[in-house]
Order: structure tokens, then C-alpha cells, then sequence
């Protein structure tokens, strides 16, 4: 924790000196709230490296001063300058919630991601967002994107990343879980790759149920849901897409030990049972406080602004 006594430290010097601070990196997750004593009207600039972090800002009287939002490098960032006001010296404190975890459910289209999704929220007490429910939700809404992701949906292709993970964040915020299962999602490469971008998030593991093609199709065809996708046309350019796309996106993560495979043609009962210890370990590990996660650097250091 050495770094953060330093970050600690050059906070409470900016603060007392050029009254400003610059948060670097924010899109991590910071643990433990950081305190930095304030003299009255003070104000400090705090830059979100992100707009998709989670920070808070709490401290006696304190006020949003102004908001704006730029581009740094590659990332769009959010400068929120507050104030303390009023005449009494207080105390500035910087939190963020902490890091949700999370499991990302992958497998064919049809291959029971959904089906044993719900079996573990119900013994397990994660919540479950399925990527395609956020998406065909967002059809529903009325929303500018309804058209463009309805018919990529009918189309078996990819909804660009940045629409996704704008939607499985605001459902992760919306649910105020700590622990997700998200379903249907990496999809490609660039899903994942956004989706740590923006969050910062490394997943927990990846549960893949693996299924033949031609059982994937039969249950989709009987699935009976009214979907535009379910039908023989589509499903053959969503199995296409899937092994594309897809697969590689599993063979990234099983490159870093974290993929789980599981046969997903037996019962669903019996596949259950198959996944269940991976839940139960998670659950005895998570109430030991141990987790996987990889938190990104967070720094703090003065600015002139
Ligand atoms: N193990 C299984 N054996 C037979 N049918 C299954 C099994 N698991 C799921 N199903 C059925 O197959 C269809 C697709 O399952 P679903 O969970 O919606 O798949 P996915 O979310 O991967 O697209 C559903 O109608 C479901 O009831
Ligand atoms: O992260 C996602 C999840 C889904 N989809 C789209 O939504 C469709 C249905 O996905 P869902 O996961 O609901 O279906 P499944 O593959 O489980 O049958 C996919 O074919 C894609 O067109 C997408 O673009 N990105």
C-alpha cells in the first residue's frame, strides 16, 4: 500500500498548495476512501480519465463548481471542479464502491447460457444481465440505437461495443449488485477490450458451455420466444459469427487460465450440478474478502489549473 500513502501525501500537499488535484488513471477501482483536510473555499479539480467510472465526492458544503468533458490520448475525460464552500475548513473525501465482480457466461447461441444463468441466481444471489436482453430492452425503449441494433440483430452480427457496455454498466449501476453474471458477452474481441476499458474490470473466470452445432440449432428453432433471430437463416450467420468472432475471445481467456468448460449437452439439472462447485468456491473465496481482480494504478499528483 505503499503507493497509496504517497498518493495520500502529494493530495494533501496540492491541497494546501495549489488547491487543485488531478486524479490519474480513475477508471480503477480505489478500495479504501482517501480524506485530505480542505480550507474553506478551496477548490480542486478532480479528472475522470472516463466517463463510465464510478467516483464519488462527498465532503461538508462541498459544491459542483462546473463539469467538462474532453479528450486526452484516446480517452474522453470528465473534469468536475468543486468547491468547499462556506467558511468552515472541512474534510474532502474521495470514494469509489467497491470493484463488483464478475463472471462472463459464454457459449453458443442456444448452448443454455441463459437457462443455468438463472439456476445460479437463484442458489447464488448474483445478478444475471444478458447482453441480448439489454440490447433487445434498448429496441423497446424507443431509442435512437433501436433500429441500427434491431437489424444487426436480425442480421446475427456484433451491436458496436461502446453501445453494449454503455448498457451493461448503466444495468450493473441500476441493479447496486456486487456480483454479475454476464451473459452473452465478450462477443469479440473489441467487446472485450471496451468493456476493460471503460470498467477496468478483469473478469473472475469464464464459464463456457461448449454444444454441438446441430443441438445449438435444434433448441434454438424450439425455443419459442418470438424472436427475430430464432430461425435458420439467422442462426446460420450467428453460429458463423460465434465460431469468427466468439471463440477467440474464449481462447484469450483460457490463454490466461480463466476459462471453465463445461459439456452443455446432458440434462439441465445434471449441468448444474456440474457447475455448481465453481459458484460455491467463488462464494467461500468472495466472503474471504480474496479476489482475482486485477485493480488498475491510481495516482494522484498537483496541478496547475
Ligand atoms: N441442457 C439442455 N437440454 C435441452 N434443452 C435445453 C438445455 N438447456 C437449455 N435448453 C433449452 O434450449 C433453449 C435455449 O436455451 P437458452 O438458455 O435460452 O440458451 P442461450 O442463452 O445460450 O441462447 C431454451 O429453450 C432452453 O429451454
Ligand atoms: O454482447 C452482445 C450480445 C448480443 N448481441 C446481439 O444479440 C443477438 C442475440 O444475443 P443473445 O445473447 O440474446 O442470444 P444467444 O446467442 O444467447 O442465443 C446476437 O446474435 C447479436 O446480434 C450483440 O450484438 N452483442
Amino acid at each position: 500500500m505503499a503507493w497509496a500513502v504517497r498518493s495520500l501525501r502529494r493530495l494533501q500537499s496540492a491541497a494546501s498548495s495549489s488547491q487543485a488535484v488531478r486524479l490519474l488513471e480513475s477508471r480503477s477501482w480505489i478500495r479504501n476512501p482517501r480524506k485530505v483536510d480542505v480550507c474553506a473555499g478551496q477548490n480542486f479539480v478532480l479528472k475522470q480519465y472516463s466517463s463510465e467510472t464510478f467516483w464519488e465526492v462527498h465532503g461538508a458544503s462541498l459544491r459542483t463548481l462546473s463539469t467538462t468533458t474532453y479528450t486526452t490520448h484516446e480517452d474522453a475525460s470528465t473534469t468536475h471542479e468543486v468547491s468547499k464552500g462556506g467558511s468552515d475548513d472541512g474534510t474532502l473525501t474521495l470514494t469509489s464502491k467497491s470493484p463488483p465482480r464478475v463472471v462472463f457466461i459464454l457459449g453458443g447461441p442456444g448452448s443454455g447460457k441463459g437457462t443455468q444463468c438463472q439456476k445460479i441466481v437463484d442458489k447464488f444471489g448474483f445478478v444475471h444481465l444478458s447482453a441480448g436482453d439489454l440490447l433487445r430492452a434498448e429496441i423497446q425503449s424507443g431509442s435512437q440505437y433501436g433500429d441500427m441494433i434491431k437489424n444487426m440483430i436480425k442480421d446475427g452480427k456484433i451491436v458496436p461495443s461502446e453501445v453494449t457496455v454503455r448498457l451493461l454498466l448503466k444495468a450493473m449501476e441500476d441493479s447496486k449488485g456486487e456480483k454479475f453474471l454476464i451473459d452473452g458477452f465478450p462477443r469479440n474481441d473489441e467487446n472485450r477490450a471496451v468493456f476493460e476499458r471503460m470498467t477496468g474490470i478483469i473478469p473472475e473466470f469464464i464459464l463456457f458451455f461448449d454444444c454441438p452445432e446441430d443441438e445449438m440449432e435444434r433448441r434454438v428453432l424450439g425455443r419459442n420466444q418470438g424472436r427475430v433471430d430464432d430461425n435458420k437463416e439467422t442462426m446460420q450467420k450467428r453460429l458463423k459469427v460465434f465460431i469468427d468472432f466468439s471463440v477467440p475471445v474464449v481462447k484469450y481467456y483460457e490463454s490466461m487460465g480463466k476459462v471453465h468448460k463445461v459439456t452443455a449437452t446432458g440434462s439441465i439439472d445434471d449441468i448444474h450440478t456440474t457447475i455448481e462447485p465453481l459458484f460455491e468456491q467463488f462464494s467461500e473465496a468472495h466472503s474471504t474478502g480474496e479476489s482475482q481482480y486485477a485493480t488498475g494504478k491510481f495516482d494522484t499528483s498537483p496541478t496547475n489549473n
